[in-house]
């Protein structure tokens, strides 16, 4: 990754983490997650811990195994669905080599800006192409642009969960064969797997729509997978062909 390892240690996002106990969460951060945070990084964490809706970003543990990944595969052109400030694309966007190339979707220009600074002061500006758009459209035109099917190695995407199925089916044409997408809040805060009656109002259709992805994604033999209890659950996807 570029930039320096962040030293100092920050408190965790609120209530992320599936872990048996909040300490247990705090003890995987403060010990392997934020003392190899790039400083960038935690700039961005801290500008957004501010934000109404700062719980949104992508965890930093479920981030930092999403580098990891970009790097064992080597990734150099990246999918991103779902921006707000940019904690996963910016860590994105250090992972990849120098000349890689993010296109980085979201319908809110001004959520990304909030964050523009940071990653300009990050040297990493030059990778990004921002779509303003909502994703669906988006992804329906990269999939008829010359070039692009198959041509992407990794993809993330963490934007509507009703809509997940759809970003699939078009991801699966523009990533390699062997490339990787990542779904995020696979778990979705855990509602996944309580009584549907339990489930508050305000999450019953993400919690409907994630179940239905869940099993659809299983059953899906064009990629392995692995649901993993990071963060808020991030599903990791290989295609297979
Ligand atoms: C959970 S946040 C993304 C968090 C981000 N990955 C991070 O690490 O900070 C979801 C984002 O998806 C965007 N979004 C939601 N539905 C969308 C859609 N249909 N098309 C495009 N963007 C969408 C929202 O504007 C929001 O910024």
């Amino acid at each position: 990754m570029e930039g320096e390892s962040s030293k100092r240690t920050a408190p965790p996002p609120p209530s992320k983490g599936l872990l048996q106990t909040p300490e247990l969460y705090q003890y995987v951060l403060e010990t392997s997650v934020f003392p190899r945070e790039p400083q960038q990084l935690k700039e961005l964490r801290d500008l957004t811990a501010t934000h109404p809706r700062a719980m949104m970003a992508t965890a930093p543990d479920a981030a930092q195994l999403m580098g990891l990944l970009i790097k064992l595969i080597d990734a150099k052109k990246t999918i991103e669905v779902g921006v707000f400030t940019g904690y996963s694309l910016l860590l994105t966007a250090l992972s990849i080599p120098h000349d890689g190339k993010i296109t980085a979707i979201d319908m809110s220009r001004e959520s990304y800006e909030i964050g523009l600074p940071v990653i300009q002061k990050a040297g990493v500006e030059h990778k990004i192409e921002f779509v303003e758009s909502e994703a669906l459209p988006a992804l329906d035109k990269l999939v008829k642009d010359e070039g692009n099917e198959g041509s992407y190695d990794f993809a993330y995407v963490d934007a509507d969960k009703v809509n997940y199925w759809n970003y699939h089916e078009r991801l699966m044409k523009l990533v390699r064969v062997g490339g990787i997408i990542a779904y995020d809040n696979t778990l979705w805060g855990g509602t996944v797997a309580i009584p549907p009656d339990s489930v508050a109002g305000s999450h019953r259709g993400g919690t409907e729509a994630t179940i239905q992805f869940n099993k659809s994604l299983a059953a899906d033999p064009r990629v392995d997978i692995s649901l993993t209890p990071l963060g808020d659950g991030i599903t990791i996807c290989r295609r297979i062909y």
